[in-house]
Order: structure tokens, then sequence, then C-alpha cells
């Protein structure tokens, strides 16, 4: 659906890696401090007071972390874990039948929790609050409901967009928490596990190279030092050297900024196109034949966060950074304030 390198998407070659690499336990949980050492405090309360986790909520753009995190959770707490997505649930059935098979204190993971049907939340509410169910027994005029009591349990929901969480669901999370952007030292940190558990040669250098470029995403660091390793083995002697990763990374088309094609695509039709901007979503969206969803979920949160694109009320528009990185002149009149609060959810 998405053939970009650097796409924060999970695709398939990934997984086989992915299973490798992913991180278990906390300690190897790079970067993220506030969410590791609240996990850590509440996960050991919980155990010392032999009690499930409380709920928890995780969101964050994607690739940041949060299926690693709910393993962690999982693996943390000694229990095991089910796992299944808001838009796979469809049938409150389905979602009553794992419930019942939770053993005590065990984590049932929903992935996507934001695309949870209504009847299915329904059912969600009095399970996550009394840890109880209501099923409907029979048909027609004979039907009754009966109540269910469940083992306690965690939920862990993950999303990328909590804005789109009812607020009945997201109260009923005890524990909320927000993955951010990594920075380049704990990309390079996650770069040089991941090379040491792939048995790589690389050096320092060769690491902040690939983190550099990774959008500040561990998914995208590990896709690219896969990359890098078949430009390393075929066109080097198989050590990664900065100057290795550098050239692998040109021929990649990934610039300095982990920009590629599409962010580049995006940026300058707004700066040659509509003068910078402010251009609404659907006018960028046909002139670089894109489609929208694409470009709110994928490409521009990291265009925002790092400084390049702003979301004002009037539209889309382009930093003075955006102009500035692809050497053009910023327009003279000073850039409209842009909304500081956008594209930041609440914390509850
Ligand atoms: N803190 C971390 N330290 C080391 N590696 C990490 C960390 N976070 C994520 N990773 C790596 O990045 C990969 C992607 O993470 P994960 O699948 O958990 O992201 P996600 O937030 O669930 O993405 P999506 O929104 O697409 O579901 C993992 O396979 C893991 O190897
Ligand atoms: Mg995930």
């Amino acid at each position: 659906m998405n053939d970009r390198l650097i796409t924060p998407d999970a695709s398939g070659d990934d997984e086989a890696i992915d299973r490798a690499i992913r991180p278990r336990r906390l300690t190897d949980y790079i970067g993220q401090p506030a969410v590791r050492e609240q996990m850590d405090i509440f996960v050991h309360a919980a155990r010392g007071r032999s009690e499930a986790l409380d709920h928890t909520l995780i969101f964050g753009p994607p690739g940041l972390g949060k299926t690693t995190l709910a393993h962690i959770i999982a693996n943390e707490m000694g229990v095991s874990m089910r796992q299944t997505s808001g838009p796979v649930l469809d049938k409150p059935g389905d979602l009553a039948a794992l419930l019942t098979n939770l053993e005590p204190h065990d984590v049932l993971f929903v992935d996507e929790i934001h695309r949870l049907s209504a009847v299915v939340e329904e059912v969600l509410y009095p399970a996550m609050e009394d840890f109880q169910i209501d099923i409907m027994i029979g048909e027609g005029p004979a039907a009754r409901s009966i109540k269910l009591d469940l083992p306690p349990f965690t939920l862990v929901g993950a999303t990328t967009r909590a804005g789109l969480l009812t607020s009945p669901l997201r109260d009923r999370f005890g524990i909320v928490q927000r993955l951010e952007y990594y920075n380049v030292a704990d990309l390079t940190g996650i770069v040089k596990r991941s090379a040491h558990l792939l048995n790589l040669s690389i050096d320092e250098t060769g690491c902040r190279e690939i983190a550099g470029r990774a959008r500040g995403t561990p998914r995208i660091a590990n896709r690219l030092l896969r990359r890098v390793r078949d430009y390393a083995e075929v066109r080097a002697d198989g050590h990664i050297s900065g100057e290795v990763a550098h050239a692998a990374m040109e021929l990649l088309n990934v610039d300095r900024n982990g920009f590629d094609e599409q962010d580049r695509r995006l940026l300058l039709a707004i700066m040659e196109k509509f003068d910078g901007g402010p251009v609404g979503l659907d006018s960028v969206a046909a002139a670089i034949g894109e489609e929208r969803g694409t470009i709110e979920d994928v490409v521009e949160p990291y265009l925002i966060q790092q400084g390049y694109l702003m979301r004002t009320p009037r539209g889309r528009m382009a930093t003075r950074n955006a102009w500035l990185h692809f050497g053009l002149n910023p327009p003279s009149q000073p850039d409209t304030a842009p909304d500081l609060f956008q594209d930041r959810p609440e914390r509850p």
C-alpha cells in the first residue's frame, strides 16, 4: 500500500527480524525515560500488591514502540498477553470470548483501539470497570441476559489517534502513556543494540548516521539499518562505517533530515505551488496525488514536530526552516503565528 523506505508502518519483511530485535524487558526499552520510569513503578506496585495492573492506554505515532511496550508490560507483570485489534473485534461475542478466557492479571492488548465499534465498546465498559460482562443467551422473546464475572485483567490499548477515542473509554484507563519521537542519541542506542543482535559490524558514526535520518522512529532506524547492511555487503567489505552509511543513504534518497521523496514533494508543493501556504489539506493532497489520511497520519506529524510545517486554522504552511532546507528564499512577511496546541491531544 505504501512502499516508502522510511514509512513508519510495519511491512512484511520487518516481521521476522523484528522478533529478533524487539526489546522484551523495560531495561531494553531505550529512550522514553518518563514512560519507562513510570511503568517500572506501576508494574512493581501492582505486583507487590498481587493485583492486575491498571488499564493502560499507549498512544503515539506509528513505529514508536506501542506494541513493544504492551508486550513488555505483560512480560514484566509475569502474565500472558492476548492480542487483538479494534477493527478485528467487530462482534460483542468475540470480545466476550476473549475476556472469559483470560487468566487472572493477564493482559488483553487491543491495538488500534480507536477503531472499536460502538457495540463492542459497550461491552468493554463494565468489563474494565467491574470485571463483569452482560451476555445475551438465546434469541427472540426467550432471550435473556446474564452477568458473568471476569478475572481481574489489564486492558492495554494502543492508538495513533488518541483524539478519536470516546471519552467514556478514555476515562476508564488508569494509566495513559504518550510516546514521543526519539532523539538521535536514543536512536543511536537502538541502532547499536539491533546491530549487535543481528551480528553486524558497525561503528559509532555509522550508528549515528542512520539514527539521524530515522525521523525519530525506532522502526525506521531498524529498517534503514537493514538497507545499509545490504549496501555494506555488496558495495563495501560488510563493515558499516559512517561513510558507508552515508553513501547508502544517498543512494536510497533519504536526506540528512530523514526526508524522503514524499516529504520533499509535500513541502515543495506547499512552497512552489501555494507560495508557502496557508493551503488546505485537500488542495495539497490533490497537488501531490496522495491520500489525505496518509498525509495527516504518516507524512505530516514528523515534519510538524521538526518545525518544517505548521497546521494553522487556515491550512498548512511551510516554515522558514523548510524554505532554508531546500535552499529557497523564505517569503519576506513574517510567518503567521503557529497554533501552538495543534496536534497535541491533551493528557487526561
Ligand atoms: N524503545 C525502544 N527501544 C528499542 N527498540 C524499539 C523501541 N521502541 C520500538 N522499538 C523497535 O521498533 C519496532 C517498532 O515498534 P512497535 O511495533 O512497537 O511500534 P508501534 O508503536 O506499535 O507501531 P504501530 O503504530 O505501527 O503499531 C519494534 O519492532 C522494536 O524493535
Ligand atoms: Mg503496533
